[in-house]
Formats: C-alpha cells, sequence, structure tokens
C-alpha cells in the first residue's frame, strides 16, 4: 500500500478506532487530522473553534490534510473535511477515500455515551441527536461524492477493518 487511505464520514463513524486497527494490519503509518492540529497548535478543536470560529478551524484542517499526507499513511479526518470541494477533489486525487457509513441513531448513541467535548464542540447548538440528523441530511451526498468507497461502519471496529482490506484488495485486482 503506498497510496494514502483517506477515512471520511460523520462524527462517530468511527474513522480515528478503525484508522489505528487499520494501520495497524496494513503496517503502515496512521494519522488523524485533529490530532495533527492539536499536536501542531496545542489547541483542542473547541480551543481553536472558541478563538478563531469554524472558519479558522475548516482554514486549518485543510492545511492539515495537505501537511499529512504522505505515502504509506492511514489518515483520519474530521468530520467536516468533506464540506471543501478541494479537500474532497485533493483526497480523491492523491489517494483512497473511504466512507465509514452509519445511520444517525447509531452516531448519536456512540456520541452520547463519549461526548469528548474537546474534540466535538457543538456544530448547531442542538442537542446531539437532533445535530447529527441534521448533518448527516447536509453532508451525506459530499461523503459520498468524496468516497471511491462506501463501507458499512456499524459492526465492530475489526470487522470494518476487514471489510476496508477486502474493499482495497479487491480494488487492487480490478
Ligand atoms: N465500530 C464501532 N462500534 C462501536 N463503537 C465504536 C465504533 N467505532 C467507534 N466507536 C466508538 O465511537 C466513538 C467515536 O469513535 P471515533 O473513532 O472517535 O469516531 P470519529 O473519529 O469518526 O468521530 C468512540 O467512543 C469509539 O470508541
Ligand atoms: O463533523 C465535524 O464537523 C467535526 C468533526 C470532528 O472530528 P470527528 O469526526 O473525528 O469527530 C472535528 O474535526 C470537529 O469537531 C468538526
Ligand atoms: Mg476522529
Amino acid at each position: 500500500m503506498t497510496q494514502p487511505i483517506y477515512l471520511v464520514g460523520a462524527r462517530g463513524c468511527g474513522k480515528t478506532t478503525v484508522g489505528v486497527a487499520l494501520a495497524q494490519a496494513l503496517g503502515c503509518n496512521f494519522v488523524d487530522t485533529d490530532h495533527y492540529l492539536l499536536d501542531n497548535t496545542k489547541m483542542s478543536v473547541a480551543d481553536i473553534v472558541a478563538k478563531e470560529g469554524w472558519e479558522g478551524f475548516r482554514r486549518r484542517e485543510s492545511g492539515a490534510l495537505q501537511s499529512v499526507t504522505a505515502p504509506g499513511t492511514v489518515i483520519a479526518t474530521g468530520g467536516g473535511m468533506v464540506l471543501a470541494e478541494s479537500n474532497r477533489q485533493f483526497m480523491r486525487e492523491h489517494g483512497v477515500v473511504i466512507y465509514l457509513r452509519a445511520p444517525a441513531q447509531i452516531l448519536a448513541s456512540r456520541l452520547e455515551a463519549f461526548p469528548e467535548e474537546g474534540q466535538r464542540p457543538t456544530l448547531t447548538g442542538r442537542p446531539i441527536t437532533d445535530e447529527i440528523v441534521e448533518v448527516l441530511a447536509a453532508r451525506e451526498a459530499l461523503y459520498n461524492q468524496a468516497a471511491h468507497h462506501v463501507v458499512d461502519a456499524t459492526r465492530p471496529p475489526a470487522e470494518i477493518v476487514e471489510a476496508v482490506l477486502a474493499v482495497l484488495h479487491t480494488a487492487r485486482a480490478s
């Protein structure tokens, strides 16, 4: 595997969790664009948004996407990475993009169990379930546009990793 693999999808679909395990299975590097920002700015997502607004955060995460892109790397993006057309195009051109798809109900139950407020400040000011329904409706088409492959992310992480490996294997063989 030399091309980077980008994981996209809504908050709670498992980009970070699956990304770590996938990189381990492939024996390659793992990087998360939010962790990259935290390391480089010493600020959480919530800190950046409080200081610079979502616009500032979006600018920084687009820069992070370009900085972390390297061969042999699994890249977990933030849920809003696909909002910019330039990011969708960049990912499609530079690697293999996998959409980890799960319905709003499942995402909401994961996020309610582990909200991680520093990582996921509110996007709409609404309760988690309402927010995820709204955000998914607005972004589903963008995740599909960005993705080369869509994988069911409702299963346990180890099974999702197997499904991603199968998709990559099939794509290489064709
Ligand atoms: N396939 C899964 N099944 C059950 N829980 C999961 C799964 N993937 C992730 N989680 C849990 O959901 C929460 C969000 O996962 P995370 O990997 O941070 O998602 P993302 O990076 O897409 O926002 C974490 O608490 C994680 O343990
Ligand atoms: O959906 C979003 O707009 C966001 C998702 C978060 O990442 P995860 O998808 O890893 O939670 C993080 O980048 C930020 O809070 C914005
Ligand atoms: Mg994440």
